[in-house]
């Protein structure tokens, strides 16, 4: 076979990412064989959109069927299927039944094929690129902060008192209860690197922490409280920032949209619960809709994907040419 060539001049920088070498990856999660598979599908036609330049793999459990998993193949997703986490027996009474299957997220640890990762929940949907986040340094753990005004938290002195980390000057956190609660991160989207030793401490860890009614979330904010560094909120809208705090968005500028509030979901929307109503709401609702429907956004399949990444080299090609007359080195051959 003849050795392919390479030309010389190209800095380190720009060499694509040879196939066989971790690259980074978005990541989402989907269990079950209910309706998330539309929120998947439209987040992965949302990347597309937005131009995202690395693949979306979603992890599924063994209870996704057939069906779903090849929807997802042929809308350009990379599927692996993981195994279901439990957390310790006999002890899910603690944290909220909706939320257990969650546990099972942390096997995305797993996936070092892939250097670093942005995870997304499947109600998530992206409407400006964020690639820029995979340069951000390495050895943190990147999430944006939650906000703890929703009945969910009711549960939380933080709920009792109305003290949100959003806005701690409304409602200060009271001397005799001790230090405020440390920055906490809502657990719908993140950035991290995939480690096989992360991975294996975070499922011992997980076996010997009691659950809690946020399960993972709760989980993932105590094992990574040494190095959460909070990121703007354009990168995780959590809706109910809308009413709760309006004063701290700007929507204008959001990137990323997490239909995490009661009834937000898109693709089971009635407009019945509360602030759902909202104006803002049904713009985002719709705005999701317009993704999903919009069937130039389907997945062409690779042949499609390679020449348009071929189109995007062109002018810089075409500048290397014209800044010094290409030389080839022959680069070793794999045969
Ligand atoms: O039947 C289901 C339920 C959930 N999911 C997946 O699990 C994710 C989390 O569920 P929701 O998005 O419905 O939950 P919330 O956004 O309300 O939950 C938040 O709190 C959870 C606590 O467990 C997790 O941390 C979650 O990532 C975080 O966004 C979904 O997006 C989806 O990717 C499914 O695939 N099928
Ligand atoms: O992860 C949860 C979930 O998204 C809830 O819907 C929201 O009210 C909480 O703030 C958040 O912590
Ligand atoms: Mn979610």
């Amino acid at each position: 076979m003849a050795p392919e060539l390479v030309p010389s001049l190209m800095k380190p920088a720009d060499i694509p990412v040879p196939a066989n070498l971790p690259g980074p990856a978005y990541v989402t999660f989907l269990a079950g064989n209910g309706d998330y598979v539309k929120g998947v599908v439209g987040l992965a036609k949302g990347l597309r959109k937005a131009k995202a330049a690395y693949p979306l793999v979603v992890a599924v459990l063994p209870d996704v069927p057939e069906e779903h998993r090849r929807i997802l193949e042929s809308q350009g997703c990379v599927v692996r299927e993981i195994e279901p986490v439990y957390p310790p027996e006999n002890q899910t009474q603690f944290a909220m039944a909706y939320y257990v299957i969650n546990y099972s997220k942390l096997r995305i640890w797993e996936f070092v094929e892939y250097s670093k990762m942005i995870y997304l929940d499947g109600d998530i949907q992206v409407y400006e690129n964020i690639d820029h986040l995979f340069d951000l340094p390495d050895g943190y753990f990147y999430a944006v902060m939650d906000c703890f005004c929703e009945k969910t938290w009711s549960h939380t002195p933080q709920y009792k008192i109305g003290y949100c980390q959003q806005s701690p000057e409304k409602v200060n956190w009271p001397a005799e209860m001790g230090e405020p609660p440390a920055p906490y991160f809502n657990a719908g989207m993140f950035v991290y690197e995939p480690s096989i030793a992360t991975y294996t401490d975070l499922l011992e860890t997980v076996k010997i922490t009691p659950p809690t009614p946020f399960a993972e979330q709760d989980f993932l904010n105590m094992y990574f409280r040494n190095v959460y560094t909070p990121i703007p909120l354009v990168y995780n809208l959590v809706l109910a920032m809308l009413w709760r705090h309006p004063e701290n968005v700007e929507l204008e500028k959001v990137k990323v949209v997490h239909y995490c509030a009661a009834g937000s979901k898109p693709w089971r929307y009635t407009g019945k619960e509360e602030n759902m109503q909202r104006e803002d709401i049904k713009m985002l609702v719709q705005k999701w809709w317009d993704i999903y429907n919009d069937e130039s956004l389907d997945y062409q399949g690779p042949e499609a994907e390679a020449v348009e990444k071929a189109v995007k080299m062109e002018p810089f090609i075409a500048a290397l040419s014209e800044a010094a007359p290409v030389q080839y080195v022959a680069a070793p051959s794999a045969a």
